[in-house]
């Protein structure tokens, strides 16, 4: 899985000094079906207001990071209790927003805390699972790794 300078940063900050480590990815549900039925730019335009709508309830030090077409990654320093708190903020910003073509979009996340000695790629690893459980728990919904 790819690393990114952020997610290098705050790993380098959770082995020297502690600061928790929690990542959450997005992913916006049923997506084909928004190209299939609206286009592809209306796709397009959904992602960028999801985009807006996660960056409006995140602190300036917690960015979002595009991840794949219709996936977000959000590196959150604090522990996974606090990164399901705000994962359940962003599902619930996104379920109440109305695109006035689209309508109602939905997100599904998963949400991982690094454990003693795990590697990026274990975390993002682990993450991707939990999204992977809870696509498969009928969507909407967020989920925390196994290990947390
Ligand atoms: N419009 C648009 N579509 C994109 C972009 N990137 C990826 N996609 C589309 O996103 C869709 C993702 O589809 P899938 O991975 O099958 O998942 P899904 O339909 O969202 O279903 P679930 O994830 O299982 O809920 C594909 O049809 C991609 O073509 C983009 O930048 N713009």
């Amino acid at each position: 899985m790819r690393r990114t300078p952020h997610c290098r940063r705050a790993h380098q900050e959770h082995l020297g000094k502690g600061t928790p480590l929690s990542v959450i990815i997005c992913d916006i549900d049923h997506f084909k079906q928004v190209n299939d039925r609206h286009g592809h730019l209306s796709g397009d335009r959904v992602i960028q207001e999801v985009a807006g709508l996660i960056a409006r309830q995140l602190r300036a030090g917690d960015p979002a990071i595009r991840w794949g077409g219709e996936e977000f990654l959000v590196v959150v320093q604090a522990s996974s209790g606090v990164a399901m708190g705000l994962a359940e903020r962003l599902r619930s910003a996104v379920e109440h927003f109305h695109d006035p073509e689209v309508g109602q979009v939905t997100l599904s996340l998963g949400v991982a805390e690094i454990l003693s000695g795990e590697s990026i790629e274990q975390l993002l690893g682990r993450a991707d699972g939990a999204l992977y459980r809870a696509k498969r728990s009928g969507r909407n919904c967020t989920i925390s790794a196994a290990g947390n």
